[in-house]
């Protein structure tokens, strides 16, 4: 949805080769926004209020007082805050630990970081990961080749003689040099090119992954914050991560060859120079290290601010708001509270990006003086006669190359491991899905069904206080229309939930002929149910596809659908529409035309006829119909019903009396059960709230 907002939510490492290429290395870049954005949910936990009305500094106050957030005593409503603003959110502490994982508990982490970011790579392409890691090994490889070549080279131009001789016992070396250097140059650039193709394909697959498992998981879920918060930090953040870890972790493998090269020449050489050698990278690799938690500290501060201030920036340039935005004259004290958001966002990163160029160079100036102690060490050993003269310009030549791959070491370890905070977040949320996995049974549900028994069930939200459904006990038979009535909040949604399987009970069983629907695939015993929403999805599809998509893997002749759609009085406005059945129902696209919120109600109710399941579930499907589509709807209802059995919940009583069987709920029990005339005879809540509806019509 709001790509066009910009994205705030990538937290980018200031190194980012992908950020920098942007032109933007600490801001967010758009793509790993987009699953953010089209789940709708542009801001993530922060609720508007909180957001919009949370914290506003006095700019920000003042500016909306301009045209839009003053109290009529000139006072303003907004409350002030500010200095709490990057208190790491209590959700995201567990986070934080990772961030204060020490140096060498990283190195330690590391193997595993790396083993899972190339598992999903090979994942991604088993093919190109081999290719990815045997071309880089081998172009190390004929590097270290080089090097040792170099020892040749010296040793011949160094040694005693004419110089003519000298140059001649050097050739042979210096031959190979030149091959070994030619062919690593080959080989990395093939190296470059297979990485090319897997770098994309790691994130495709990471992202595959995660979407995967996001709708893996049961309903019920979505309603546990802990996932949802997971869920938005591996989103936002993990997939990318996962690609740069892979990426990164390459460069650790390049270096690494490298510098097994220098150390071995080293080695060899003389032994001393090889702790020195090491010496001088850890001053640079401390640094790398203690930047990289800087940073991530600084984004986990951020993350916050950052969905808050992407949130309000989709409200300023999403359509369906556009209309409010200005009725209400909302736009200065909005665009305020971006500016302060983005404020605060940018002092910290400047902060950030001062204190990380501060450590670096403390770490590269003491590497840099242990470097110096290297080559004294060396000098020394030439003038007391303990090293050679070849020898030694062969060992300052290996000491340069290896202090070089060392830093580069330093820096690429350094990126895996602040990659790895972020995939580790992203390991977190699919260790956690994959234990909220629905279970998934072999047995199919039945094509059809008798009788559907309700014994005592029982379902809780997660972290209410009360169940929404408390041990009700009903039955269903195949051909019955059965209304649920009752207050707001009773249960009806709910219970209508469960029955589609969309919600497990914890306690109390369901069965289809005697049979314990937990034996059923879930998705099997979903195939069996159609269900109009109380918010049908506005799926940004063509109407026909709008229609089909409720047997979309079945496929639907124009004809069929046409007749769906008559069924849900929907026919006559779809044909009406520019392209017909071919209309793109979003606005978001170039001739996309939108529907009256009664009008997606006719296409959801169309989309259920089309299901054509032995369950049909209709949550007030006609509380945006007119009185004479509602009557169209409820006819073809009676005459669906006909072998199937349909669950309709509805406000409007006058509906109800045709049922069946009504069950009246309250506080998530059935409260009344019976048919119209048996209930009004009652004279308990069914027959208050008929009379109610009743008199107010005849009064009217
Ligand atoms: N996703 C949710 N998470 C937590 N509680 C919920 C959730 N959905 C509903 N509830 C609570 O469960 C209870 C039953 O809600 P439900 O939507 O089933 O009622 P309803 O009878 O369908 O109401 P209405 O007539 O307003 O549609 C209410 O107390 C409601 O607050």
């Amino acid at each position: 949805m709001p790509d066009a907002a910009g994205d705030p939510g990538r937290p980018v490492a200031r190194d980012d080769p992908a950020a920098d290429a942007a032109g933007d290395p600490g801001r967010p870049v758009a793509r790993d926004d987009r699953a953010a954005d089209a789940a709708g949910d542009p801001g993530g936990r922060v609720a508007v209020g909180d957001a919009v009305f949370g914290a506003v500094d006095d700019s920000g106050a003042s500016a909306a007082r301009g045209d839009g957030g003053a109290a009529a005593d000139g006072t303003t409503m907004l409350e002030t805050g500010g200095d709490g603003e990057l208190d790491v959110p209590y959700w995201l502490t567990s986070t934080q630990e990772a961030a204060n994982t020490g140096f060498l508990r990283m190195l330690r982490r590391l193997p595993h970081l790396l083993k899972d970011a190339w598992l999903l790579a090979w994942r991604a392409g088993p093919g190109t990961t081999t290719a990815v890691l045997v071309l880089q090994v081998a172009a190390g490889v004929a590097g270290a080749l080089g090097l040792i070549s170099t020892v040749g080279v010296f040793d011949g131009l160094l040694q005693a003689g004419p110089t003519p001789e000298r140059v001649r016992a050097a050739v042979p070396s210096l031959v190979l040099l030149v091959v070994a250097l030619a062919v690593r140059g080959l080989l990395t650039n093939a190296a470059t090119a297979t990485h090319g193709r897997l770098s994309p394909a790691v994130y495709e697959a990471a992202e595959n992954r995660l979407l995967d498992l996001t709708t893996r998981v049961d309903l019920a879920t979505f309603d546990d914050p802990d996932w949802r918060d997971a869920m938005e930090r591996a989103r936002d953040r993990g997939i990318p991560a996962a690609q740069q870890v892979v990426d990164f972790g390459i460069e650790v493998l390049t270096n690494l060859v490298g510098l097994v090269a220098a150390a071995g020449v080293l080695a060899v050489l003389h032994p001393i120079l090889l702790p020195l050698l090491v010496l001088a990278a850890v001053p640079s690799g401390w640094a790398a290290v203690r930047a990289a938690r800087l940073n991530y500290r600084s984004e986990l501060k951020l993350i916050a601010v950052w969905r808050r201030q992407r949130m309000l920036a989709y409200l300023l340039a999403a359509r369906e708001p556009a209309g409010e935005l200005r009725a209400f004259t909302v736009r200065r004290f909005l665009l305020a509270e971006v500016a302060r958001l983005l404020r605060i966002s940018t002092a910290e990163e400047i902060r950030v990006v001062t204190r990380s160029v501060r450590t670096n160079l403390y770490g590269q100036a003491l590497s840099g003086l242990i470097s110096g102690l290297a080559y004294l060490v060396l000098l020394w050993l030439l003038s007391t006669g303990r090293m050679e003269l070849a020898v030694g310009g062969a060992a300052a030549y290996a000491i340069n190359i290896g202090i070089g791959k060392l830093r580069e070491l330093a820096f690429s370890v350094n990126r895996v491991y602040e990659q790895g905070l972020y995939f580790a977040d992203f390991q977190g949320f699919c260790a956690m899905s994959l234990a909220h996995a629905e279970p998934s049974p072999e047995l199919r549900a039945p094509a059809g069904f008798g009788e559907i028994r309700l014994d005592r069930v029982t379902f809780r939200y997660p972290d209410a206080e009360r169940a929404a459904v408390d041990g009700i006990t009903m039955t269903l038979r195949r051909g019955e229309i059965i209304a649920l009535v009752g207050e707001n909040g009773s249960g009806k949604s709910t219970l209508a939930a469960v029955l589609a399987g969309l919600y497990r009970p914890q306690q109390g069983t369901i069965t289809w002929d005697g049979v314990n629907v937990s034996r059923f695939h879930p998705e099997s015993l979903r195939d069996r149910v159609a269900v109009v929403m109380q918010e049908p999805t506005r799926w940004p599809l063509s109407a026909r596809a709008n229609i089909a998509i409720g047997r979309h893997d079945r496929p639907a002749s124009l004809a069929q659908v046409q007749e769906s759609a008559r069924a849900g009085d929907a026919h006559e406005f779809v044909m009406e529409l520019a392209r017909k059945y071919d209309t793109l129902l979003s606005r978001h696209f170039t001739d996309g035309a939108d529907l009256s919120g009664g009008q997606w109600q006719r296409l959801a109710v169309s989309r259920a006829f089309h299901r054509d399941a032995p369950l049909l579930i209709c949550d007030e499907p006609t509380a945006n119909l007119d009185a004479r589509a509602e009557h169209e709807v409820y006819r073809r209802l009676r005459d669906l019903a006909a072998g199937r059995t349909v669950v309709l919940i509805t406000h409007r009583m006058a509906s109800v009396r045709e049922a069946d069987r009504i069950f009246v709920l309250d506080h998530g029990r059935v409260v009344e059960e019976g048919d119209h005339d048996e209930l009004l005879a009652a004279d308990g809540i069914y027959a208050q709230l008929f009379t109610l509806q009743a008199s107010a019509y005849q009064s009217a």
